[in-house]
């Protein structure tokens, strides 16, 4: 399974919580776990020796774009990842695909995310490397996707392989434990996002253990 850790713009120090991913990432050959810090953060973060992702990229080149983030600037700060239309960073639909068109060419592994099955499909339709379907509503609640919506999993597995069989499912919101990522996984999820649960954690090397003891 592929444990995606989003710090978002949480308070935690993201070179801890980048140290307990990187530890407990080669404590198991069940589990690839990575850590999406914010942008400014990424070459601290990478240099620690975790897998390392981006939370965006603009569907820019180089060129005149104040303000945007550059997919190649992401790759040399150590990223190999990003995600795409976060819940909390939507992009429209051209924008998406510009953005997917930016990381391949920036030699970067893409998660598209989306809320539901329909936009799973046309995400799936851009050719990422994988989607991931967050329902928003359970975003931060500890409720887990996989508990409380089984079927919006379901629906995204079934229209992502409509679409790209090649494109791989992850799922997100609300997931916190081990169990919740074996759910995550029974329902044919490949790997999982996950934010407040490591990044509001005391112990975060303890939460990330809890993930992966079950798989
Ligand atoms: O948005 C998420 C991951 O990208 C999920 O957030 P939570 O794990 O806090 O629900």
């Amino acid at each position: 399974m592929f444990i995606l850790v989003n710090l978002k713009t949480y308070p935690c120090d993201p070179v801890a919580v980048a140290e307990a991913v990187r530890d407990v990432d080669e404590s198991t050959d069940v589990a690839r776990v990575a850590v999406a810090p914010q942008a400014t953060h990424l070459e601290r973060v990478a240099e620690t020796g975790a897998e390392t992702w981006a939370q965006h990229v603009d569907p820019i080149d180089y060129g005149s774009n104040t303000g945007h983030t550059l997919a190649e600037t992401v790759a040399d700060a150590g990223a190999v990842g990003t995600l795409i239309n976060h819940s909390e960073r939507r992009l429209k639909l051209a924008d998406v695909d510009g953005a997917v068109e930016a990381a391949d060419r920036a030699g970067l592994e893409t998660v598209v995310c989306a809320n539901n099955p329909a936009q799973i499909g046309a995400a799936a339709a851009l050719e990422p490397d994988a989607v991931a379907v967050e329902p928003p509503e359970l975003i931060g609640t500890g409720t887990p996707v996989s508990q409380a919506d089984p079927e919006i999993v379901e629906g995204a597995v079934a229209a992502a392989a409509n679409v790209d069989s090649d494109v791989s499912v992850l799922c997100g919101a609300g997931i916190s434990t081990g169990d919740d990522v074996v759910a995550a996984g029974e329902l044919g999820s490949e790997g999982v996002l996950l934010a407040s649960g490591v990044a509001k954690a005391d112990d975060p090397t303890a939460a990330l253990s809890d993930l992966v003891d079950p798989l």
